[in-house]
């Protein structure tokens, strides 16, 4: 049975790059991610003046609890809305003017809510065309600190950033939140920031973040979740096929990993062990209602795969995935009717069909690499299909299309 080796997870790689710059120390990050997002994070790290190091195994930061070592610097985010979300707000709890600017389609992504937060905080922070989005700058002279409203129903990457900052305030934030979507990404925000030596206290709603600042460490990061459920999605689909993803079990910090109980819904075997993960295809794919708004990303795994199930598979409370690499409901809408595939869609819902998706289909990829990735998945049941824009895959896995190709060879 094959183990798939998936590279490390990008949520945990962009938020490991930020605590080790703001922590006071050296800090180790063992297997990061590289990819495109991952290291336009690292290299928006090193034209604020951070020092990273990095060698294939591992990437180690200088911290710098008082900010940036550059009192300017003009940083390009690429197409990762971790980096352009993120380092914003290092560089706000730093003195400096730095500038940020970003892709055309992460420009086109919202930022106002968090952006907006920075100001009520005091950041001096100016967006340079549009409100709400990139090209911005910031004048930065430290954040004193203080309460805030968040509104995060459409990303929960505001609340993130704004948590991140929390302990580079000189009096801690508390900070209130009306709205949330994705809700296990802050989980995953909340236990990095305790391994790097702060506790946030939350009570419903309210985060409170004392100030004091991060401690160094050394930091091992888990393999992505989101990547894997292409393999595991690869396994639900092939009777007798099986995929195990070590370094992914009960222990794990990413929401993504329940993808597999929506595997285990329709049919597929699934074990969750202590360190591994292992889906096992039975031969029924069942169709199921399910409500994906805590894992989003893996929308565009099921609706690929939902086809070659037996009955109509209706994903909801998905509104948020239209604001990412693309309009992800509608590209997936777009691709499954190429592929001649029943399809509706609603402000936040997609429900789909079973049907034989045609052979030899182009799927548009609307240059997002989950579109690719997980219509790589029907592909392992429909010959012949094409992409217009394959390399794109290069954001979270450039490897992708080798490593989906080894699997097919060894099951
Ligand atoms: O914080 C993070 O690392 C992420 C949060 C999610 O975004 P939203 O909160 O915008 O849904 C997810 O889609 C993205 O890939 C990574
Ligand atoms: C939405 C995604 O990325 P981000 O928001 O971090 O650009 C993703 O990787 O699916």
């Amino acid at each position: 049975m094959p183990a798939v080796d998936i590279p490390g997870s990008k949520s945990i790689t962009a938020r490991a790059l930020f605590l080790a710059a703001a922590a006071d120390g050296v800090s180790t990050l063992r297997r990061p991610l590289r990819s495109d997002d991952t290291e336009g994070f690292a290299e928006g790290l090193t034209r604020l003046g951070y020092r990273v190091g990095r060698t294939p195994e591992a990437w180690q930061v200088d911290g710098r609890p008082q900010g940036p070592a550059l009192a300017e610097a003009d940083v390009y985010c690429r197409d990762g809305a971790t980096t352009a979300r993120f380092l914003p707000v290092l560089a706000a709890a730093g003195h400096g003017t730095y500038r940020f600017d970003a892709s055309p389609q992460m420009r086109r992504r919202p930022l106002g809510p968090l952006t907006r937060a920075l100001r009520d905080l005091g950041v001096d922070l100016r967006h340079e065309e549009a409100e709400g989005h990139h090209p911005l700058t910031v004048r930065a002279a430290g954040v004193e600190g203080g309460e805030v409203v968040l509104d995060a129903g459409q990303s929960s990457q505001y609340l993130t950033a704004l948590l991140l900052l929390g302990p580079l305030t000189r009096t801690g934030l508390r900070i209130r939140v009306t709205d949330l979507v994705s809700a296990p990404y802050v989980e995953i925000t909340l236990a990095m920031m305790r391994a790097f030596g702060v506790e946030v206290v939350r009570d419903g709603d309210v985060y409170d973040v004392p100030p004091g600042g991060y401690r160094a460490t050394t930091y091992p990061i888990e393999p992505d979740a989101s990547t894997a459920s292409y393999f595991f999605a690869a396994a639900a689909v092939t009777p007798g096929r099986e995929v195990t993803v070590p370094g992914l079990g009960t222990g794990a910090l990413q929401g993504d990993l329940r993808f597999v109980e929506v595997l285990r819904r329709m049919g597929a075997e699934v074990e969750i062990a202590a360190d591994r993960t292992t889906v096992r295809g039975t031969g029924v794919l069942r169709g199921l209602t399910v409500n994906m708004r805590d894992i989003s990303d893996t929308m565009p795994t099921l609706a690929a795969i939902a086809p070659l199930a037996s009955g109509p598979v209706r994903i909801e409370d998905v509104a948020n995935t239209r604001v990412k690499e693309c309009d992800r409901l509608q590209a997936c809408a777009d691709n499954l009717r190429r592929l001649g595939v029943p399809v509706a869609t609603g402000p936040d819902w997609i429900e789909i069909r079973p049907g034989t998706p045609e052979p030899g289909t182009g799927i548009k990829t609307f240059g997002d690499h989950r579109i690719v990735m997980s219509f790589a998945v029907t592909g392992l049941r429909t010959p012949g299909l094409s992409y217009d824009d394959p390399g794109c895959v290069r954001k979270t896995f450039p490897g992708f299309h080798e490593a989906f190709a080894r699997l097919s060879q060894v099951s």
